[in-house]
This record gives C-alpha cells, sequence and structure tokens, in this order.
C-alpha cells in the first residue's frame, strides 16, 4: 500500500495500525473456562491495543459441534453470532481458514478436556500455531507423544505454554521450570493439588452436610473437570503430578502413578448420568471416614512426588487420602484453595509455599490469558 496516495487521516489510522502487533487467536471450548476467557480478552482488548501495542484478534471459536469465524476478529456478541452464523466444525477448517486469509502470529487455545483434539497440536504447529492449553491432557499422554511435540515446537520453532495446567491461575508450572532450568535441586512437591476436592473436603469437614451435597455444590460452582469423575477418581491429581514430575525430566508414565480412588467400587463402571444420578452412594462411606479420624483431624486428598528426584527414574508419584490435623497447614485450607510445598535443596527443611485458588473459571481464564499475553510479546 502506497500511503502517500490515500488521504491524511486514513494514512495516520493505518500506520497506527502497523505499529501495533496482531496475534491471531483460535479459541477451542467455550464453556466455563474457555466463555469466561473470551468474554475478558474482549473487554481486555482496548486497553491493551494502546498501552502494550497489541491486537488480541479472535478470528475463530469452536465447540464440539459449531465454530465462528471470522478475519476481522470476533466481538463481544459471539454467543448469538455463533448460534446464527457458526458452521459445522472440524479443526481442519481453522487452519485451512487461517491460511486462506494469510494470519500470521496465529495461537490455538485450548480449553476442552478432550483427548481426540490434543492429537491435532502437531498439525496446528506444523500450520504455524503456537499453543496455549488449559486442558492437561496433552502433557499427560505417553511419553512418546510428550516428546514427539516438543521436537515438532522446537523444528517449527513455535512455543508451548500450559500454566493453568497445575493450580489454575496460581505460578506453579513456571516457578517450577524456573527453579529446575537454574539448577536448583527440587527434592519433593507436596500437596492439594485439587481445587475441587479441596473445596469438597474443607466443606465436608467444616459443616455437618453430606458427602453428595458439597459434592454437587463443587460440581455447580465449576471446580470440577467436565465429568467430576475425573476428580474423583483421581485422574486429575494424579495428571498433575505428572506434568510436574516430566518438568523435573523425569521419565514417568500416567500408570507409574499409585492413585487412591475415591469413588465407590459399585459406581466406577455407570454411565455418567447414573452417576450424576447417584452421588448420595458417597455419603455413608465418607461419613465412616469422617467419624473414625482421631480427635480434631480432617480429610484432605493429596498429591506427593518424592524420591531421587535426580535420578530418571527414580520419582515415586502417589495421590492419596490422608487424615490431618485441623491446625496443620493442610488442615487450614479454605474455600477451593490448592497449596502446594516445593522443597528444594537450597531451601532445605522450609519449602517454598505457593497457595491460592486452585479451581474455578475466572481464575483459570485469567491464568490462560497470561499465558497468551506471554506468548504474544515473543511473536513478531
Ligand atoms: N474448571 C477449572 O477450574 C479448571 C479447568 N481446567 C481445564 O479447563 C478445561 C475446560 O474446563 P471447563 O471449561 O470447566 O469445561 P467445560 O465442559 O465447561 O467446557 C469444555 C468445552 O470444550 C468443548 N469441546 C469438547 N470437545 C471439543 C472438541 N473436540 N473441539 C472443540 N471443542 C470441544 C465443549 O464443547 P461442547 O459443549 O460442544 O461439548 C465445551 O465448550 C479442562 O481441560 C479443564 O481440565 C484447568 C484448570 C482449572
Ligand atoms: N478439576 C480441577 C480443575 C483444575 O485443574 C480441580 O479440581 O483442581
Amino acid at each position: 500500500m502506497n500511503i502517500e496516495t490515500i488521504a491524511p487521516s486514513k494514512a495516520l489510522i493505518d500506520l497506527e495500525r502497523i505499529k501495533k502487533k496482531r496475534v491471531n487467536l483460535a479459541i477451542f471450548g467455550h464453556g466455563n473456562v474457555g466463555a469466561k476467557l473470551i468474554d475478558q480478552i474482549i473487554e481486555a482488548k482496548t486497553g491493551i491495543y494502546s498501552r502494550r501495542n497489541l491486537d488480541l484478534n479472535i478470528f475463530a471459536i469452536a465447540n464440539s459441534k459449531t465454530v465462528l469465524l471470522n478475519a476481522d476478529g470476533i466481538e463481544a456478541d459471539w454467543q448469538d453470532t455463533k448460534r446464527h452464523k457458526g458452521t459445522d466444525y472440524a479443526p481442519e477448517e481453522v487452519i485451512g481458514f487461517a491460511k486462506q486469509h494469510n494470519l500470521e502470529n496465529l495461537v490455538l487455545i485450548d480449553n476442552t478436556a478432550n483427548s481426540t483434539f490434543v492429537k491435532h497440536y502437531t498439525s496446528f504447529v506444523e500450520n504455524g500455531f503456537s499453543l496455549v492449553s488449559s486442558n492437561k491432557i496433552g502433557n499427560t499422554l505417553g511419553l512418546n507423544f510428550y516428546n514427539e511435540l516438543r521436537q515438532i515446537l522446537k523444528t517449527n520453532n513455535k512455543e508451548y505454554l500450559y500454566e493453568t495446567n497445575v493450580g489454575a491461575g496460581l505460578p506453579l508450572v513456571d516457578t517450577i521450570k524456573l527453579l529446575h532450568r537454574s539448577g536448583e535441586n527440587i527434592t519433593r512437591i507436596k500437596g492439594v493439588f485439587s481445587g475441587s476436592l479441596s473445596y469438597i473436603f474443607n466443606a465436608y469437614s467444616e459443616n455437618n452436610e453430606q458427602f453428595s451435597t458439597v459434592l454437587r455444590e463443587a460440581i455447580c460452582k465449576g471446580f470440577t473437570e467436565p465429568d467430576a469423575r475425573e476428580d474423583l477418581c483421581g485422574n486429575d491429581v494424579g495428571r498433575k503430578l505428572l506434568i510436574l514430575a516430566r518438568e523435573l525430566d523425569l521419565y514417568v508414565e500416567f500408570e507409574d502413578i499409585a492413585i487412591e480412588n475415591l469413588i465407590p467400587k459399585s459406581l466406577r463402571k455407570v454411565s455418567k448420568d447414573r452417576f450424576l444420578e447417584s452421588l448420595a452412594d458417597f455419603d455413608v462411606p465418607f461419613h465412616i471416614k469422617r467419624i473414625n479420624q482421631k480427635p480434631d483431624h480432617v480429610l484432605r486428598y493429596i498429591g506427593d512426588l518424592r524420591g531421587d528426584l535426580s535420578k530418571h527414574d527414580g520419582a515415586i508419584l502417589e495421590v492419596a487420602l490422608v487424615s490431618v490435623p485441623k491446625n496443620s497447614m493442610l488442615g487450614q485450607l479454605k474455600g477451593s484453595d490448592s497449596l502446594f510445598e516445593i522443597y528444594t535443596e537450597s531451601y532445605g527443611k522450609n519449602p517454598i509455599v505457593i497457595q491460592g485458588a486452585g479451581a474455578g473459571a475466572a481464575v483459570t481464564a485469567r491464568g490462560v490469558f497470561g499465558d497468551i499475553l506471554r506468548l504474544s510479546d515473543k511473536l513478531n
């Protein structure tokens, strides 16, 4: 474009735009976290545009059924527009659309909990996308997939950020990465890794309610996984432990984790609907666990990564329900707070402690937003 040949005011506007960096975002999943993220980005967009010279352009929003595409940017009325103008969805179409419109600085944001979708990561990366995900599955499949994805990212000079995979909006992954990369010897990571199970056991210990009542509350508040059985069977905490272990270059697979499953045996193989209708089946077994504790003790569901963490195959990963004194650090947790104790050689017996909301759509979306901004800083 020859700026001298167009009217001065238009030239000024175009020069303004040229100075900005446009980052094109494709958001997959608009449930609790995804919808909140889209709204947060749209709300903050104008401020970020003027303060940071950054133009965050959402060009695709998809759920499992339809996708809304607009190269010039999707706006605040996205829910209605998608309902009316959304088209049938397949991940390849988003890649094709980005190519057709010559979109650069592409970022895929995965706010699904889907295991099939993560298999598309590699083709997105090969087609110019960097990755941000709240979905943990991409980091917890087999080590082959984990290593292959990292190799493809490296070859294509792309990044993958996933701070919200552990501790939602809390700065866990980054802290562990930095400590490890700087040569600090991490010797143990222990704590309450699950925001939903923290909420459940905090409420269950404080109030004289049925287990099924607090479980239902945790589901309604959006603290659990889309399928709450993933939290209750321990898989979600297991995944978080695995993600941190792999950050420490430990060669561990999901099957290496010893997990205490909290779901009564009779409900482990039933359908999701049947499960949700039968939450009262948790009440008696958990009542027995609650009354069988020592005085002034409370239940907590913890993750523990320990062993000889200096050896690639030296780690022990464990997820278990424990009873702890009410006045201990774990015993004093409130709400949906997670708590992570990071033991290292330099910090000795006094661990680094990171504590705060470990689940919830707003804090998680804010964490994903942080990853998008961090990634945007690295793009041209
Ligand atoms: N809730 C929390 O506190 C935290 C959540 N996370 C992670 O965030 C992710 C999202 O959680 P949440 O928002 O609660 O889940 P929801 O169930 O509310 O939303 C999931 C979204 O993903 C969509 N989806 C499913 N499969 C696909 C697919 N193949 N392609 C595109 N979209 C798809 C769903 O669409 P449809 O409706 O059509 O099925 C839905 O829009 C999870 O991976 C979770 O582990 C991480 C940290 C904290
Ligand atoms: N279901 C998870 C949500 C965050 O990862 C939890 O309860 O912690």
